[in-house]
């Protein structure tokens, strides 16, 4: 039986922590879903730069990557309920606690566990592992 993976994130900017994080996910089953947050969803930081439909593409686009899909604009947990996956894998700095994701899944009666990926080591000096730090260097540079 195919294991699916679900990922989640915004994905403005690509650098090499997602394809970290995406490939991680990716090794924990056979199928990787990724669901890119609504731009309305996003309220704990700034805003995206890129559209959402251009956020999904792209994330889409990468070899990790089996499907990625808009997320829904109200309810989190609509498309768990229709994807019906085996695992979430958090992000390692992601806000959302595993215990509430998981209480929520066995309310809605989904069977699936919450696993929690690593953080991409810097592999070189200037890596930029983070969309807001390469939108603060641009900021930095060009202005
Ligand atoms: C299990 C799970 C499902 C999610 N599903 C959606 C969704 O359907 N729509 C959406 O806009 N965001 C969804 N998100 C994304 C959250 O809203 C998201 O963590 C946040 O807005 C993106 O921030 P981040 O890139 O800092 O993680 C989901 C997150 C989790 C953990
Ligand atoms: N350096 C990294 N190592 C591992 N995973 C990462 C890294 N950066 C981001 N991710 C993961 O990728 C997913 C999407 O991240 P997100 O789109 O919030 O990017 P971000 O670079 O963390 O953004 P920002 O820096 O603007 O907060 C999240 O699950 C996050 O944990």
């Amino acid at each position: 039986m195919t294991r699916t993976i679900i990922a989640q994130g915004t994905f403005d900017i690509l650098h090499p922590g997602h394809v970290h994080y995406l490939e991680e996910a990716a090794a924990m089953g056979d199928e990787l879903i990724v669901i890119v947050a609504r731009k309305a969803n996003v309220d704990h930081k700034e805003t995206p730069i890129c559209p959402g439909e251009q956020r999904r593409a792209v994330v889409d686009a990468l070899e990790a990557v089996n499907r990625a899909i808009l997320g829904h604009e109200e309810d989190i947990f609509v498309p768990i309920e229709e994807l019906d996956p085996d695992v979430i894998a958090l992000g390692h700095d992601q806000h959302h606690d595993e215990a509430a994701i998981e209480d929520e899944l066995e309310r809605r009666g989904i069977d699936c566990v919450v696993e929690r990926a690593s953080a991409r080591e810097p592999a070189a000096d200037a890596e930029l592992l983070s969309t807001r730090h390469i939108i603060d260097r641009i900021l930095e540079r060009r202005s």
